[in-house]
């Protein structure tokens, strides 16, 4: 039969469109025939899903969770699809083996808005526009030459902090809580803006509070992160929509006052230059590969104010409050630092590298009490497999760095506060080794890890060398609580008050 003949040419179109019907038939029963392997999801509710199983405290709620369903489970969170992983081999396949495919940022309101439409680092999707931005972040900003610069401020600001302490009146606690909070504060306005601000800059009259009330907004449940369509309505209802707006707008107006004072004329040129000032510097260069804007500067201000407080203050609260629970571990650091820095009044940063056992004590800090317990979520952008299971672009994932550092399948008695686990063991947290991620790892680790941990690390030894710590009167060790409130970070949720002691140097043998 000849279809191309005059006779037979209506049948021709009709047979192709036949032919790509069947085919199309046949590929897509096939492809739906083609078995797919989603990891296991607990029971769900309709239109909530899993929502109603995160609980207050979700890493905690997640880690049950994962012991009865398994180290990757696949919660729908309202709309949204969420692959939840929490051993050592399925964080490396994330973060390592598939970090290419994982390593975006899911969407949500709250970072759009105090990020500058997501200009920034943290919360940005990945993009080439996010690879330059980390490049030059991390070239710039980050590198182990300009943490050392910033040795300077540390130093000062801890030396207040003991002098603050030595002159409390015997007997009496002192708050470490928010001693601390306002110490890595100060630390961090200085190294990013070269002076300390005290929150008066702020409506609330409070530094702490407006940081609290922008770690709520990235951290709030948005409805309209869930349920699209609807959600809005619920953040609109709750009063989140408002405080968003008012949250952006106090810290915009603060950074817009901070960086026309760096570009005013009675700047007094400092010889040592803050983020602010080398921000400022790169966005006068024409021949970068792209322009440095007021909000790409706002954008990374607001990510080092995000990153860099609450995550080093709760980890020196989280590792003292274990001190003060474990008086042998205590006095076994104490005496590392006291018989290696002598009679000298304080710890230099150049002396950390000495004290391996505060070492040991800050790994064991971030094993039980990881700041940023799930990392900052990610979002897969392509089909890949975790664990055997497949997991489909835009699916948000979290890793449960908490849930790990607690898995009694790779830690011995994984409650206990034990730094000597660290003896005999190469784990360190820069990201290579699976079982204790702090930091993260891959492509979107944390780029502010020397800093972060040169922080922790120089404020314990100084702590723990100059004083001696008691229990306030009345209280027991025993006492001292480790109760947990979650944000974007997990908190200790009441205070950490102890009795400093000044260190009897007359008595010192060394
Ligand atoms: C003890 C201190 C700190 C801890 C435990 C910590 C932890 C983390 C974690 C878990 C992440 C997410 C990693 C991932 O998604 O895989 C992160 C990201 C980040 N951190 Fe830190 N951090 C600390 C200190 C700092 C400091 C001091 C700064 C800045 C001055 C900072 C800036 C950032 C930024 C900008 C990101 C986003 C990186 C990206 O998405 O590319 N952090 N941090």
């Amino acid at each position: 039969m000849d279809f191309f003949s005059p006779n037979h040419l209506p049948w021709f179109p009709a047979s192709i469109i036949l032919l790509f019907s069947s085919l199309s038939f046949l590929f897509f029963t096939k492809k739906s025939k083609t078995p797919t392997n989603l990891p296991p999801t607990p029971p769900t509710l309709p239109i909530i899903g899993n929502l109603h199983q995160l609980g207050k405290l979700p890493h905690r709620s997640l880690t049950q969770l994962s012991k009865k369903h398994g180290p990757v489970m696949l919660l729908k969170l309202g709309q949204v699809s969420c692959l939840v992983v929490s051993s050592p081999e399925t964080a490396k396949q994330v973060l390592k083996t598939h970090d290419l495919e994982c390593c975006s940022r899911p969407f949500s309101h709250g970072p759009k808005r105090l990020c500058y439409n997501l200009l920034d680092l943290a919360f940005g999707p990945y993009s080439n526009y996010w690879r330059e931005m980390r490049k030059l972040c991390v070239s710039e900003l980050f590198t182990v030459k300009r943490v050392h610069s910033f040795r300077h401020i540390r130093e000062e600001e801890l030396g207040k902090m003991i002098t603050h302490i030595s002159q409390i009146s015997p007997n009496n606690p002192v708050n470490l809580s928010e001693l601390v909070f306002s110490l890595t504060n100060s630390i961090i306005c200085k190294v990013a803006l070269g002076k300390s601000y005290e929150g008066k800059q702020f409506e609330s009259g409070k530094f702490q509070e407006s940081i609290d009330e922008a770690m709520a907004m990235l951290s709030s449940f948005w409805g309209s992160d869930f349920f699209p369509y609807v959600g809005w309505f619920v953040d609109v209802f709750t009063g989140l929509h408002w405080r968003l707006e008012k949250c952006f707008r106090e810290f915009d107006a603060f950074f817009e006052r901070v960086i026309e004072e760096h570009l005013g004329p009675n700047r007094i040129k400092s010889e040592h230059e803050d983020i602010t000032d080398i921000l400022l510097g790169l966005s006068k260069d024409e021949t970068a590969s792209f322009r440095l804007t007021r909000n790409h500067i706002k954008a990374i201000l607001m990510d080092i104010f995000i990153g860099g407080i609450d995550t080093s203050s709760l980890t020196i609260v989280w590792a003292m409050t274990e001190l003060a629970k474990n008086p042998r571990v205590m006095k076994k650091v104490q005496a590392e630092i006291r018989s290696y820095i002598g009679r000298k009044p304080k710890v230099h940063e150049t002396q950390l590298d000495k004290l391996n056992y505060l070492k040991m004590v800050v790994k064991e800090t971030f094993r039980l009490h990881p700041p940023i317990t799930f990392l900052i979520p990610r979002e897969s952008m392509q089909h890949c497999k975790i664990g055997g299971y497949d997991v489909y672009p835009k699916t948000r994932i979290l890793v449960n760095a908490w849930a790990i550092g607690r898995d009694p399948e790779i830690w011995n008695n994984p409650e206990e506060f034990y730094p000597e686990r660290f003896e005999k063991s190469e784990i360190d947290f820069k990201g290579n080794n699976f079982e204790l991620l702090p930091f993260g790892a891959g492509r979107r680790i944390c780029p502010g890890l020397t800093m972060g941990a040169t922080t922790v690390e120089f404020t314990l030894a100084n702590l723990l060398h100059c004083f001696d710590w008691e229990m306030p009167y009345g209280m027991e060790r025993k006492d001292i609580s480790l109760e947990e409130e979650a944000g974007l970070s997990v908190y200790k949720k009441l205070s950490l008050d102890l009795v400093p002691i000044k260190y009897d140097w007359e008595g010192f043998e060394s």
